[in-house]
């Protein structure tokens, strides 16, 4: 591939964009709105200039409704070779695209499982995709020229593609990511009008579950739009776990002890499943979870204490595969907690304390 358009410069769209500019292919930015391609070719994206001619691969990283019109106006305008699309959503916009009388073979359905809780190319990043499944929804039309741009692609964004049929893709995100995003929003939701003493008190805990509820919320409703009826489906499945749950903590609050010991015995069956579950979520570059081992580490609140750490857990020679970071709200400190290979834990406790840092058990 030598030269590529990327229509919709947002996240998705830049982060595509700094990959294949990186590699040294010429990436031409488009957008509905003309600032943001010039915020993308300012961050090194590429160029905002038109192409001359028909490009190798057009990227379309444009909302899933405007996925199928975007694809027909660039193969009746010959811009380009091949036309790959990003949308969270796959089935729909295939089926729009047949309707409007777009070539099948010259288009690939995909969809990098990357992405953040912020939109724009301010928040774009080169290694989003890296070690992330990137699905592919070839059909037998599908031309093979197109079929290896698309390769090509996931791979200079350090990706791993999963082929897979568009409605098989659309079914499992409704569970492994459009649910999810409902049910942190609804969780943050309960937040709105909460007592400030109770908001305060927030940990670590309500943190990892919402932290994707501080999604632009015009982009989910763009793809909840186009797969209701799967993220429908799991969330009625879920609204009956629900159901179940509450009877169980009613049943905890009765005078009768039979009655209780059932009730906690049903909510210690939800989570050994959610523990269950949990440990099927696969771990760092699509690998089984591996166990790591938490070193943590208490940090004040000033600029480059995290870039000081990583500095001396790399002189002491360890690989840190993890890291989070734990705020606390009344003070200006924050635990920073460094996830390492269990050999490698007491080696890094033992060189930053040397280095006179306070390691928390
Ligand atoms: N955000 C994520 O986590 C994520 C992850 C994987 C895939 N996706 C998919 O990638 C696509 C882009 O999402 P994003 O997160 O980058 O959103 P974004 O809001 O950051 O960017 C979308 C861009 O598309 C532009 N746009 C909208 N309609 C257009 C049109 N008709 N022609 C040209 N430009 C148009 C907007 O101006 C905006 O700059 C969506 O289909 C989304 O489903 C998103
Ligand atoms: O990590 C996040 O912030 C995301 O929202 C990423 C996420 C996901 O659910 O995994 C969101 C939507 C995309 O279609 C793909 C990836």
């Amino acid at each position: 591939m030598r030269t590529a358009l990327v229509i919709g410069t947002g996240l998705i769209g830049t982060s595509v964009a700094l990959a294949l500019s990186a590699r040294g292919i010429r990436v031409h930015l488009q957008d509905a709105d003309p600032e943001r391609p010039r915020t993308a070719a300012a961050l090194g994206a590429g160029t905002d200039e038109s192409p001359d001619g028909p490009v190798d691969l057009a990227v379309i990283a444009v909302p899933p409704a405007h996925i199928a019109p975007t694809v027909v106006g660039l193969q009746r305008e010959g811009r380009a070779r091949a036309c790959l699309d990003v949308g969270s959503v796959k089935g729909r916009p295939r089926r729009e695209l047949v309707e409007l009388g777009g070539d099948l073979s010259r288009y690939l359905g995909s969809h990098p499982m990357a992405g953040r809780e912020r939109s724009g190319p301010l928040a774009a990043d080169e290694t989003l995709f890296e070690g992330r499944p990137w699905v592919l929804t070839p059909t037998p039309e599908t031309d093979t020229e197109v079929l290896n741009l698309a390769l090509e692609l996931v791979s200079v964004c350090r990706a791993v593609p999963v082929v897979m049929e568009a409605d098989a893709h659309d079914r499992a995100v409704a569970l492994v990511s459009h649910t999810p995003q409902l049910l942190s929003s609804l969780v943050a939701a309960r937040l709105e009008d909460a007592d400030d003493a109770a908001v305060r008190l927030c940990g670590q805990g309500i943190r990892d579950v919402t932290r994707i509820a501080a999604s632009e919320p015009r982009m989910w409703i763009e793809i909840l739009s186009a797969n209701p009826g799967p993220v429908a489906d799991v969330l009625a499945a879920l609204a009956a776990d629900l159901d179940g749950t509450v009877r169980a903590l009613r049943a905890m609050e009765s005078a009768d002890e039979a009655k209780r010991a059932a009730g906690a015995s049903d909510i210690e069956a939800v989570l050994r499943r959610g523990n269950a579950g949990r440990d099927r979520v696969p771990g760092k570059h699509g690998a089984a979870p591996a166990e790591y081992e938490t070193v943590a580490v208490l940090i004040s609140d000033t600029p480059g204490e995290l870039a000081r750490i990583f500095a001396d857990a790399g002189r002491a020679g360890v690989n840190i595969e993890d890291v989070r970071i734990e705020h606390a709200t009344a003070r200006q400190a924050g635990l920073v907690q460094l996830m390492v290979d269990p050999v490698a834990a007491p080696v890094l406790s033992a060189a930053l304390r040397e280095r006179g840092w306070s390691i928390r058990q």
